[in-house]
């Protein structure tokens, strides 16, 4: 069911974007660099992630939203950055009835927690009234309501509270970006009508929030007899009016809703580019795009306590963190440098005199015990510094490819460097910068042609 990484058109993101885009790639909370620490609220806060699209406009037979990037599905990169904000209780993913187990097995498969599935309507909105109706009103009064595109898998906590605490005060939030480009109506012939003033104007993106009292209000359909308490935050609603099967089947903006229904004024908060909505399949490249970079932002490099092995070390550290990606370098993984394993990041492994595939297997082993690959491929790169071998080039080139197989098994992307030493300073600092700019390039393109390849620098 999923899209392979070659059906996805290679393109480098938008240079508007910013480096590090606080994707959140770790499981736990409070994890990245980029976490907000100690946000917490004093109301219950839910979730509703519309998943139940097709994606047409992608021309991928595959709905986006399970699309893979990096070898997991686009909604587990959403449902994740939820599910690791400790102050959201619970996240409902609404998705199409055929969609079903497919979203199941990616619940187990990526070991989320907090999510559970229910079926989508025909249209978004009827989809994400499907999902707050689940909720329930044992939400209660208090409760608020984010409902966020499951195909923009780039939010952070900081932008998720800033528009919880504002929905709660006013009843309804939405997150905003600038426009890129004017608006114009057309005449039904294809002429220019009018424009408008683009500095007026906003684009509404996602997240957005809504007190559970509001958002079940602004999708009461007409007809229907349900009453709700008339919330504080409320401005002359229209006058008894109700969501109509024309709003249910062509509208696209839940704030519009609360403000016609609930007569609610929504807080608009400026949000980052990186809210973006996936929807042509360049989308989906650009994402996947973002994604390895946050990925490959460290890298552990483990010397094996060789004087040589940590020359190379801080020669490479200063190198590649010129590139980008921060090195920390320990001697092993034992005792206190074990902290290395629960890290984000990848692993350089340098061995210095003749090979021992079994370093490179253990290393392996302790990665897979310590649930390392689990989310997303992790980049391995032995970097072997010797010219006596009992092994030959071509034996050594044989010992990285079955060992990066058995890596694959555990989603390990395996890579081997190839240094010759030498005593010509000029040489070396070639060799070096080499290695350099090979483990960088390794760590940030992950290329699946070049795992099990003996490189050499
Ligand atoms: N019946 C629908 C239609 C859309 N969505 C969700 O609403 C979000 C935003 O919609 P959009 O980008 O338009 O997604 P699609 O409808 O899938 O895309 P397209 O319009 O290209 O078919 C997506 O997460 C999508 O899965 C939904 O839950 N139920
Ligand atoms: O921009 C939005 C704010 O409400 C919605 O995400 C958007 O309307 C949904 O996507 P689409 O219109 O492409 O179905």
């Amino acid at each position: 069911m999923e899209v392979n990484d070659t059906d996805v058109r290679r393109e480098r993101c938008d240079p508007d974007r910013p480096a590090h885009p606080g994707v959140f790639l770790t499981r736990e909370a409070g994890k990245s660099d980029h976490q907000p620490a100690g946000l917490s609220v004093d109301f219950p806060v839910s979730v509703v992630l519309p998943a139940g699209g097709t994606g047409e406009r992608t021309g991928l037979r595959t709905p986006k939203q399970f699309c893979s990037l990096l070898g997991r599905p686009l909604i587990s990169y959403t449902v994740q950055a939820f599910e690791r904000v400790s102050w959201i209780q619970s996240v409902v993913v609404v998705v199409a009835e055929e969609n079903m187990d497919l979203m199941t097995d990616v619940v187990q498969r990526f070991r989320h927690t907090k999510v559970r599935a229910v079926p989508g309507g025909s249209t978004r909105h009827r989809s994400i009234w499907n999902g707050v109706l689940a909720l329930g009103e044992g939400e209660g009064e208090g409760a608020v309501v984010i409902v966020h595109d499951a195909v923009r898998p780039f939010v952070d906590e900081d932008l998720l509270y800033k528009i919880a605490t504002a929905a709660k005060e006013h009843g309804a939030a939405g997150a905003i970006r600038p426009l890129v480009s004017t608006v114009i109506a057309t005449t039904s012939e294809g002429y220019l009508d009018h424009s408008l003033e683009r500095a007026k104007y906003r684009a509404s993106e996602m997240p957005q929030g809504f007190t559970y009292d509001v958002i079940s209000r602004a999708y009461q359909r007409r007809g229907s007899t349900q009453s709700f308490t008339i919330c504080p935050a409320d401005r002359s609603p229209t006058s008894g009016s109700k969501c109509s099967e024309s709003d249910f089947e062509f509208g696209t903006e839940c704030l519009h809703l609360a403000l016609q229904y609930c007569g609610t004024n929504a807080k608009l908060i400026q949000g980052p580019p990186t809210l973006w909505k996936v929807t042509y399949k360049r989308d989906l490249a650009a994402a996947e795009s973002i994604i390895k970079d946050a990925l490959s932002r460290s890298a552990c490099v483990i010397t094996g306590g060789s004087a040589s092995g940590a020359a190379l070390a801080g020669a490479l550290r200063e190198a590649v963190g010129a590139l980008g990606t921060e090195l920390e370098v320990v001697p092993d993984l034992r005792g206190e440098n074990a902290r290395c394993l629960a890290k984000e990041g990848n692993f350089i492994l340098v061995s210095v005199g003749p090979s021992r595939p079994s370093e490179v297997e253990a290393l392996l082993t302790e990665l897979e015990a310590a649930n390392r690959a689990l989310l997303h491929p992790l980049v391995v790169i032995w970097v072997h510094m010797s010219d006596s071998d009992e092994l030959s080039v071509s034996g050594r080139a044989a010992a990285v490819m079955d060992l990066s197989s058995a890596a694959k098994l555990r989603n390990i992307l395996l890579y081997g460097i190839q240094l010759h030493p030498s005593k010509d300073a000029e040489r070396w600092e070639r060799s070096v910068s080499r290695v350099a700019e090979l483990t960088s390039v390794l760590i940030r393109d992950r290329s699946p042609a070049l795992v099990g390849q003996l490189l050499q620098a």
